[in-house]
């Protein structure tokens, strides 16, 4: 499979930037230490841009720097009713497995006598390689650093790799040592079920399961309030509102697509949102609170149709190819627009004529077929499946009366062509009333709601937080 994982992409360097900053930065660091917290205003939260991008964005200025705190503490001391280390959260989807590992940053004192050779090895060979066998991969660009888990202070590791190399990641786990440390890993995801019985029959380990809904929420709002960087949204540079008249042409276009740039969303105030998880299939919730969600639809049309329909059309044979493909390919040729069929515009109910009228509707013409590249195929594959979620969420956000509409999975992942194609239709057929909302840890936020299983007290607190009232936090908005 080809990755993009040893490849810094610009979305990537985005990110690196600000990681090398928190090594680079001292003097900032401490010029805050020092300050008297306030609340926030536009500028300051430009600021906090720069800052530690992992510190929780309302907390006091302490607990924004816990890593210096830890320099001069003296070692954790020992929490008996924790499990032993190693620390994982597990989402085993219908197509990728995600696994969070939590790198503890000190070591406490039962642990300094008592941590093993295996322990050391495991730690090692997940922090330090970014590939593991063929498929495995550590998305280092989105490592977490100084976040708290049961009063220990870490790194959170994010590693994927395709659920049907489950069977290879047991046997990896065997061998290196990994079930004589663990017997019990919070799961979630359809495999969790599935997979129960390998993960005993295989390597003795017992799968505590979490629903995957409610993990995908906890590790939302838990990675969200731990980085100030997490929540996003794509916008032309000068806001102006998107085009709203049928004679304006819609941006499908890549010269248009490509105006947009992405800007930090303060997501301080969260409730209520709709949130969208694209993964193989689509699941919309509409979230009132940390404990109060329902899901209000699903689509099968979602991320494993994507790359299922890519493949069959154009042989491609990872999801990066089938990116790569619809990046330079133009879906005009394939779908039947509105103009064609009219001529123009459909002037009389706002349709137009750029406005794609029928997906692949163009691919019954013997003639047409002949001439259609890969990439025309990738692309009219991506825009489908892009717009009907678009269009479903959009739906559910006007029947549930909510603004915000936040779209994660890894359908997005290193997909900024569909997040521009969803943040244009939430906001041109809501005449500007609907906003799309992206993060960063795009699939990652089942398997970090697993790993906060560890730490269900503190985690309920901090989930309650109360946001700052004022403008402070519509700032962005
Ligand atoms: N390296 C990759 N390999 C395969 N699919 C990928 C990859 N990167 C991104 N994707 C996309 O992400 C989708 C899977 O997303 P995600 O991991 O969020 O869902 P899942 O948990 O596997 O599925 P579900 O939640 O429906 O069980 C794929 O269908 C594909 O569109
Ligand atoms: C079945 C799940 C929840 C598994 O994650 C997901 O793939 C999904 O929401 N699929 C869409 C099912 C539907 O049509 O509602």
């Amino acid at each position: 499979m080809t990755e993009q994982s040893g490849v810094i992409t610009i979305h990537q360097m985005r990110l690196h930037r600000c990681e090398g900053c928190l090594a680079a930065c001292g003097r900032e660091r401490r010029a805050a230490l020092s300050s008297t917290p306030r609340p926030l205003i536009r500028t300051k939260l430009l600021k906090r841009a720069r800052r530690n991008p992992y510190s929780p964005p309302h907390a006091t200025t302490k607990e924004h720097f816990p890593a210096k705190m830890a320099e001069s503490a003296p070692p954790t001391p020992p929490d008996n009713n924790a499990p032993p280390m190693p620390w994982f959260g597990m989402d085993i989807g219908g197509t990728l497995t995600k696994l969070v590992y939590f790198e503890p940053r000190e070591t406490n004192r039962r642990e300094l006598d008592k941590e093993t050779e295996v322990l050391k090895n495991i730690r090692r060979y997940l922090t330090r390689n970014s590939a593991y066998g063929k498929t495995g991969r550590r998305d280092v660009h989105l490592q977490m650093e100084n976040v708290t888990i049961r009063g220990r202070r870490g790194t959170l590791h994010f590693i994927r790799f395709p659920t049907s190399e489950v069977g290879a990641f047991l046997q990896l786990a065997r061998s290196k040592g990994m079930a004589d440390l663990v017997n019990t890993i919070y799961a979630t995801g359809g495999g969790a079920y599935k997979f129960e019985e390998d993960f005993i029959k295989e390597v003795n380990m017992r799968l505590s399961k979490m629903d995957e809904l409610d993990a995908l929420i906890a590790g939302v709002l838990y990675v969200d309030s731990m980085n100030p960087r997490e929540c996003y949204y794509w916008a032309p540079p000068d806001e102006q509102p998107v085009h709203q008249l049928p004679s304006d042409t819609p941006p499908y276009l890549e010269a248009a697509l490509s105006q947009y740039v992405r800007k930090p969303y303060d997501f301080s105030c969260p409730y209520p949102f709709l949130l969208v998880n694209i993964g193989s299939g689509v699941s919309l919730l509409v979230v009132n609170g940390p404990d109060n969600y329902y899901r209000v639809s699903g689509t099968s049309l979602g991320g494993g149709t994507f790359l299922g329909l890519c493949c069959l059309l154009t042989g491609c044979s990872s999801f990066e190819e089938a990116i790569s493909l619809a990046a330079s390919g133009d879906n005009t040729t394939v779908d039947k627009l509105v103009r064609d069929i009219y001529g123009g515009d459909y002037a009389r109910f706002g349709l137009p004529g750029d406005l794609v009228a029928s997906s692949f509707g163009q691919m019954c013409s013997a003639d047409r077929r002949a001439k259609v590249s890969r990439e025309d195929l990738a692309r009219a594959t991506l825009v489908t499946i892009t717009n009907n979620i678009g269009s479903i969420a959009r739906l559910c956000a006007c029947n549930e009366r909510v603004e915000r509409v936040v779209f994660c999975g890894n359908f997005l992942r290193v997909n900024p062509l569909s997040m521009k194609l969803l943040s244009y239709a939430m906001s041109y057929w809501s005449r500007g009333a609907l906003k799309a909302l992206f993060l960063e840890h795009e699939g990652y936020f089942g398997a970090v709601g697993c790993l906060l299983h560890l730490d269900a007290e503190n985690h309920k607190k901090l989930r309650n937080r109360t946001p700052p009232t004022g403008d402070a936090a519509h700032a962005d908005r």
